[in-house]
């Protein structure tokens, strides 16, 4: 198949790698020139400008956006809306909101641009060598191009989930999910770190990844992280994160439903990111105040 390829990217290379490998035909295009160099090396046809990405075809096109989420994306997506036929298939395949691919689908509906919302999985080596896909849309669009996602996912890796929003709405959940497992893995080597025998947290991940519980694709990163860094020196301990725990946390409160761990691990994200910590100033002053206990200084 030929696959247009707009934002290239950590995972917007490798797709198109992905992509060469299986022997599609990409055109692809990135506001950075180094990067349409690098998709170039790797056998495909960047164009030098976006007018040019979108003028070359005559026949139904199947575009693919690998951008980050939010107003790049949402910008793209109205180009698209603009430049593209009615006919045409647009894939988003980032992490975005799953309501605004329900919108996305409507909006580009009213041009019979067909609106497939894919959410991938997998990290940058996935997108190489075989990802997880959850597609929403509408299923005879799914079954058009459905050798597409075999050939770029790993053997039993990708799921028609439903109507819009819904591939989105289930990468969502999954990142909540991951969230709450990378929490717990690192609520443990925390113990671990600070336990009252002496373990070699790198030898620990290595046999927890062999034959228990707990192994795991996260658990083998463990083990490599430990490997390179075994004090985790020179990290600063701030997690950020991208959107999608938030939404996670914002959905269970909307459906009334409980996600303990998930808040939590989002609400221990936030709080590492806060190097000042004046909320905790204010706690042990008012220890202070209340019963004269001593402030731990600078
Ligand atoms: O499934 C995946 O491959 C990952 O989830 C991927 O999509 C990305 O690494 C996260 O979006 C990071 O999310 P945070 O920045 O919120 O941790």
């Amino acid at each position: 198949m030929k696959i247009k390829i707009i934002g290239l990217g950590k995972m917007g290379l490798n797709l198109v790698s992905n992509l060469v490998a299986n022997k599609h035909e990409v055109v692809c295009f990135d506001i950075n020139d180094s990067q349409r160099e690098a998709a170039k090396k790797l056998g495909a046809t960047p164009t030098d400008t976006l007018d040019e990405f979108f003028a070359l075809d005559t026949e139904q096109t199947i575009n693919w956006l690998m951008l980050p989420s939010g107003k790049i994306t949402e910008d793209m997506i109205k180009t698209c809306h603009e430049k593209l036929n009615a006919g045409d298939i647009l894939i988003d395949g980032g992490n975005s909101k799953f309501a605004d691919s329900v919108h996305h689908y409507h909006f580009l509906k009213e041009k019979d641009i067909h609106f497939l919302d894919v959410g991938t999985s997998g990290g940058m080596s996935g997108a190489r060598d075989g990802a997880c896909m959850m597609v929403g849309g509408e299923q005879a669009i799914f079954n058009q191009i459905e050798e597409l996602f075999e050939d770029l996912c790993v053997e039993k890796g990708y799921l028609y989930c439903g109507e819009a929003g819904s591939g989105h709405y289930l990468k969502m959940v999954h990142n909540g999910i991951e969230y709450g497992m990378m929490q717990a893995i690192g609520e443990g080597f925390n113990l671990l770190h600070h336990s009252r025998f002496d373990y070699d947290l790198e030898q620990v991940a290595r046999v927890f990844n062999n034959g228990s519980v707990v192994r795991s694709w996260l658990m083998e990163l463990t083990e490599k992280a430990l490997k390179e860094n075994p004090t985790m020196s020179g990290i600063s301990g701030q997690v950020p994160s991208s959107g999608e725990g938030k939404w996670t946390v914002e959905e269970m409160l909307e459906m009334q439903q409980s996600a303990p761990v998930i808040t939590q691990s989002l609400l221990t994200r936030y709080a590492s990111m806060d190097t000042e910590k004046y909320g905790e100033k204010v706690i042990a002053s008012l220890r202070n105040q209340f019963g004269g206990h001593e402030i731990p200084k600078k």
